[in-house]
């Protein structure tokens, strides 16, 4: 029976997002290096990003396939029928995970064989460090031991997080392309903070704990982030006025702004 101590994960396409989840998987214990298996483009580059970390790289997808029980695909959106038309067959006895953004299971109806057992998902890569997301289409063809078993390993890095068809790409955006937004937001931060004669490195260091902090509070109090502002913001006080210029340059109307172009470009 497979277990989180036995199943054999392949990544097919190494690069950004697959090589986050093998390090957050790593990282955490959910499963040794030797579970993990991966293949890419680039033999050279694939060797190097793998054995130093004790996992096994493979020629082509066809290997990854028969080398693993767990399948994910990480390759870019655009490549996802080509590269699994040729090992169709092969998938049909794996349980095959979808990170690509943008392949909800209908179209996985459409490229795999009758009958494969699959997942679409939209994960992030802050799971490299045991703190991702994977946001999971709830309509899915795995049975509810594969389920169980993706579950086990994932939850151990990332928050597993069941959405309908109809909200995967939307959670999948604030998940996925959230961290670049964050990443801008630490790094803007900073440099205001530089601007006023504060250390980059301490600068970075403050900005991204204060990110953790409050996203942590949050999670833990379930207070409206509304209230949370309030709460920092002291009647004649500094925050507020850093609020009202953010009101001003029309910060929250850019974040909104930023989902509406992506789920509507
Ligand atoms: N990056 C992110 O934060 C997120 C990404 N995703 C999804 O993850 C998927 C991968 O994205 P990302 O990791 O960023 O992209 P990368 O470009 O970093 O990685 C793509 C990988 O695919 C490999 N590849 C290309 N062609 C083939 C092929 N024919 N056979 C096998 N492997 C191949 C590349 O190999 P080589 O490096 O040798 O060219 C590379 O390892 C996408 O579908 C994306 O939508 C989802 C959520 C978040
Ligand atoms: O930008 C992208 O296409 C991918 C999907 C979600 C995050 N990164």
């Amino acid at each position: 029976m497979l277990d989180a101590k036995n199943v054999r994960i392949g990544f097919i396409g190494f690069g950004n997002m697959a090589q986050a989840m093998a390090q957050g998987l790593l990282a955490v214990g959910a499963v040794r290096a030797d579970q993990i298996c991966a293949c890419a483009k680039n033999w050279e580059k694939l060797c190097a990003n793998t054995r130093p970390q004790g996992l096994r790289p493979c020629r082509d997808a066809a290997e990854t396939a028969a080398s693993a029980d767990l399948v994910v695909v990480a390759v870019k959106p655009y490549l996802v029928e080509q590269v699994l038309a040729p090992i169709k067959e092969l998938l049909k006895e794996k349980i095959v995970v979808s990170v690509a953004a943008g392949m909800p299971f209908e179209k996985y109806e459409q490229i795999l064989a009758p009958g494969t057992h699959h997942l679409s998902t939209v994960p992030n890569t802050p799971i490299s460090v045991g703190e991702g997301i994977i946001a999971c289409e709830s309509r899915h063809s795995l049975t509810q031991e594969e389920w169980a078993l993706f579950e086990e390993v994932f939850g151990k890095a990332a928050l597993v997080q069941l959405v309908d068809t109809a909200q995967l790409s939307v959670a999948g955006t604030l998940a996925g392309c959230g961290p670049a937004f964050a990443a801008m937001f630490i790094e803007a931060l900073a440099d205001g903070a530089v601007q006023q004669g504060l250390p980059r490195a301490l600068a970075y260091r403050l900005a991204s704990q204060m990110m953790v902090g409050t996203g942590r509070l949050q999670l833990a109090s379930g207070a409206h982030p509304g209230a949370m502002k309030d709460a920092v913001c002291s009647p004649g006080g500094t925050t507020i006025v850093g609020v009202a210029e953010l009101e001003r340059h029309g910060f929250r109307s850019a974040l909104i702004d930023a989902l509406d172009a992506i789920e509507n470009r």
